[in-house]
């Protein structure tokens, strides 16, 4: 990584995740080669680079998606508040309440839009009923869903629009109250306005939450994100805010990349 953030900036940040030194394994394949990046605390940071540079790799390192595939292996350091969660010892299940994905394409579960959301609640936690419906109201309302759903809270999570469902799985990472979300192309199957409706969602969403997003859409991290986190070929190139790597990248290849000469 050759970018350094200036003094003062730094000064006024807090590491909620620190990415050390790490290394990713497809079996054989060194997907990821050595990346050193923080993510900062309520802040949203953008993963961007050209196809297969590994930016879908890194976010998902980051809830141990990996840990699903055999083969599949991190090395290094990715420390939350400080804790390795690459550590074989880390409760996986614990990590997962802890740091929330979004999946590229809407993944309701097959059941009611209450149901979606208080779901994932009981995986860990015994919440009392009455307290149930004010968990799931907040989580929708987070979202922005709530004068949308609450009339039909009983109704199927799969006969939300796209754009609905996208947020009704927002909704559901939140609810279990995680310290980090991870968006992966959290867009791209949505139109312009819902599109609009998730960015809006996720500046909102920083107050509360470290944020992680992989886009392939330039204009959304220019719009969405503090700091952007340029990839090429499983290197990390460049990491700044998303002003300088825009504006006043350090590196060619960042320049190229950002102004369409690549990618
Ligand atoms: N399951 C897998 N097995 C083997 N190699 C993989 C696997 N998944 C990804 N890769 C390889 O790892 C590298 C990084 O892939 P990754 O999906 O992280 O890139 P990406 O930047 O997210 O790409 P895209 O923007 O196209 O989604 C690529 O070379 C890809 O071919």
């Amino acid at each position: 990584m050759k970018a350094e953030l200036t003094e003062p900036i730094k000064d006024a940040l807090t590491e909620k995740v620190s990415i050390r030194n790490l290394d990713f394994f497809y079996g054989d394949y060194r997907a990821l080669k050595s990346i050193s990046l923080p993510l900062y605390d309520r802040k949203v940071t953008a993963f961007i680079g050209p196809s297969g540079c590994g930016k879908s790799t890194l976010l998902r390192i980051l809830n141990r998606m990996y840990d699903l595939y055999p083969g599949q292996r991190a090395a290094g350091e990715v420390l939350l508040d400080g804790k390795n969660i690459i550590d074989p010892k880390t409760d996986v299940n614990l990590l997962r309440a802890q740091i929330g994905m979004v999946f590229q394409k809407p993944t309701p579960f097959p059941m009611s839009i209450y149901d979606n959301i208080a779901f994932g609640i009981r995986l860990y936690e015994k919440v009392p009923k009455a307290d149930m419906n004010d968990r799931v109201e907040d989580a929708l309302k987070r979202t922005a869903l709530w004068d949308e759903v609450k009339d039909k809270l009983q109704a199927s999570g799969l006969g939300l629009s796209g754009g609905q469902q996208q947020r009704l799985c927002i909704a559901r990472s939140i609810a279990v109250r995680p310290q980090v979300l991870l968006l992966d192309e959290p867009t791209s199957a949505l139109d312009p306005i819902s599109t609009a409706k998730i960015e809006e969602l996720i500046y909102q969403l920083k107050a509360d939450y470290t944020i992680a997003i992989v886009t392939h859409n330039m204009q959304q991290a220019a719009r969405a994100a503090d700091f952007s986190a340029f990839m090429y070929l499983g290197e990390l190139v460049e990491f700044g805010t998303t002003d300088q790597v825009f504006t006043r990248p350090r590196e060619q290849r960042t320049e190229d990349y950002i102004t369409g000469r690549f990618g």
